[in-house]
């Protein structure tokens, strides 16, 4: 039997085990070009690491998710930060995992709003892009370069989440 998730609202501080919430944060702001412009600065910081290894920036093309939708695996990327900033005005899911003891643990599951976005820290077990509604568009900067940035791990048991209120 699916193991049921509750959906939470994404907060920097819910997300702080995980990652980086990418907002307009009002304390990050700077005011440049002559006052024309609001700066807000360092939301997040990409972590790649090996030789060879580059920060890229990429677009992923998502599709909708169904529901309800079962999460069966989560996975995580050991030798680089990766973000999803979303480009197509739409909300998002976000579901990531503490380690425990080399797998995920429990899904949390997160509603990003149209104006958010997430930076999973380097080796973050996560769920892959979830976009709702539509196809949607996201800026992705995460890792290029030799070596396997990529671990998967199956649930024995699939958890369950139902459609988001939105
Ligand atoms: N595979 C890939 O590039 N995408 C995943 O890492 C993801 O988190 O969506
Ligand atoms: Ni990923």
């Amino acid at each position: 039997m699916p193991h049921p998730l509750l959906i939470r609202p994404l907060t920097p501080e819910a997300f702080a085990p995980f990652g980086d919430v990418l907002e307009a944060n009002r304390d990050t702001m700077r005011l440049i070009n002559g006052g024309t412009t609001e700066r807000f600065h360092a939301l997040a910081s990409p972590d790649v690491v090996g030789e060879g290894a580059r920060v890229i920036l990429n677009i992923f093309r998502g599709q909708p998710r169904r529901f309800p939708y079962h999460i069966t695996m989560m996975e995580r990327h050991p030798l680089g930060s990766q973000s999803f900033t979303p480009l197509s005005g739409r909300p998002f899911l976000v579901a990531v995992s503490l380690d425990e003891g080399g797998k995920p643990g429990a899904p949390q599951v997160f509603l990003a709003k149209a104006h958010q976005g997430v930076n999973y820290h380097r080796n973050v077990w996560h769920h892959p892009l979830m976009a709702l509604g539509d196809v949607s568009d996201f800026l992705v900067a995460d890792r290029d370069g030799p070596g396997n940035n990529l671990e998967e791990v199956f649930f024995d048991t699939p958890y369950l989440i139902q459609e988001p209120a939105l």
